[in-house]
């Protein structure tokens, strides 16, 4: 009979996780949710799809394009589904949660499903898994936020750690303040410092913005590049929280900053961050300050990290291997019991004809003892 099965079993960037990679997500994520837990973060789940007007518009940057989204027969409404788990977060607080001391630290995990993928990262679909702190974006919770990021990924088991600072609205900032320039130039602008294009920014008449460019790379030495600029009180105070920033993470990841990367920041506002490994080429994770819009349009400022555990796990990182002992047919429970307490994983027997090493087992129970099965 012809197969009904379309050729390809899958969405272009979608996939399966198999043995042993679904098992090394599953402990990244759970690293992750410790890590939060521990430094007091409450756990929530929002759900995987909700009304698109939801989504759009709580972090004033998601665009419904953006959007995973269907008809819902139920409500006859447009559902999307969840690109990003920090708008939900962002909804909760303002909402369910909006009565609760601030600041509010929540965390969370769970998978989000993107429109495109990225050509890093082609996946439409991503476990995201982090932590936000509502109801300030102070410097002292940006690094809180950055420590329970870093807890979280040396638990994961994630090494060669760098931390990437960004200054999301500098530029905006700038040109409507201490360094002027007409509104309809600074697009423009900032697409040339984009792509790094010094030639480019005297056309423009911007000159003055050229120590961005150079101002990329180790923090100590960006810093020191921004330092040249002329001294604007906003520039200052924002060179001083890097500084406090580099210095308190600066123990545990190599820290540098790229002033004007705008990419992947669509909400975030003063400050954000990528956070990388050594072992993988895009990023492992993100975050930064942003705002949430209330229904009364009053806005609380907000901080927060999002790891993407798909990218650790890509890497190869966290793959621990469990013990798997055979238990031959007939084992009393109790001896399987024990075996599994020490942590040890038992594969019984459900027929003579089961096969130990076939099965992937390590050891085997000879009814008295485990006996280590030959490495093949
Ligand atoms: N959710 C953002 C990162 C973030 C968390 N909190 C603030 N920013 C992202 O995945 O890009």
């Amino acid at each position: 009979m012809a197969s009904t099965f379309p050729p390809a079993l899958l969405p272009e960037g979608f996939r399966d996780r198999l043995p042993p990679e679904a098992e090394a997500l599953d402990r990244a994520r759970a690293a992750v949710l410790r890590a939060a837990a521990l430094n007091g973060y409450n756990l929530v789940e929002p759900p995987l799809a909700e009304f698109e007007a939801g989504l759009v518009g709580r972090l004033k940057s998601t665009r419904p394009q953006d959007l995973l989204r269907v008809v819902d027969p139920v409500s006859q409404r447009t559902l999307a589904l969840r690109p990003d788990i920090t708008a939900q977060v962002g909804r909760i607080a303002a909402t369910r949660l909006g009565h609760r001391a601030r600041p509010l630290r929540l965390g969370y995990a769970g998978p989000v499903v993107k429109v495109r993928g990225s050509e890093l990262r082609p996946e439409r679909q991503m476990m995201q898994a982090g932590c936000e702190i509502i109801g300030t974006d102070h410097v002292t919770a940006v690094v809180e936020t950055l420590r329970v990021a870093l807890d979280a990924l040396e638990d994961a088991g994630v090494t060669g750690i760098s931390v990437d600072l960004t200054l999301p609205d500098l530029v905006a900032l700038l040109a409507s303040g201490p360094m002027p320039l007409p509104a309809d130039r600074v697009d423009a602008l900032m697409q040339e410092l984009d792509g790094k294009d010094a030639g480019a920014l005297p056309a423009l008449g911007a000159e003055a913005y050229l120590p961005l460019i150079a101002a990329a790379g180790p923090v100590e030495e960006a810093l020191a590049r921004l330092d040249t600029l002329p001294g604007h009180e906003l520039l200052t105070s924002r060179i001083a929280a890097i500084r406090e920033i580099a210095t308190a993470i600066a123990p545990r990841a190599t820290v540098t900053l790229d002033p004007t990367e705008r990419h992947g920041f669509e909400y975030q506002s003063w400050i954000g961050f990528s956070l990388f490994t050594t072992r993988a080429r895009a990023e492992i994770g993100r975050g930064g300050s942003y705002s949430i819009v209330h229904a009364d349009g009053r806005e609380e400022p907000a901080v927060g990290f999002s790891l993407y555990l798909d990218t650790i796990v890509d890497a190869g990182i966290g793959e621990v291997r469990r013990d798997r002992v055979f238990l031959p047919l007939g084992t009393a429970e109790a001896a399987g019991a024990a075996i599994r307490a020490a942590g040890r994983a038992t594969i019984a027997a459900l027929s003579t004809a089961d096969d130990a090493e076939a099965l992937g087992c390590t050891h085997r129970w000879d009814g008295t003892s485990i006996i280590a099965l030959q490495e093949r």
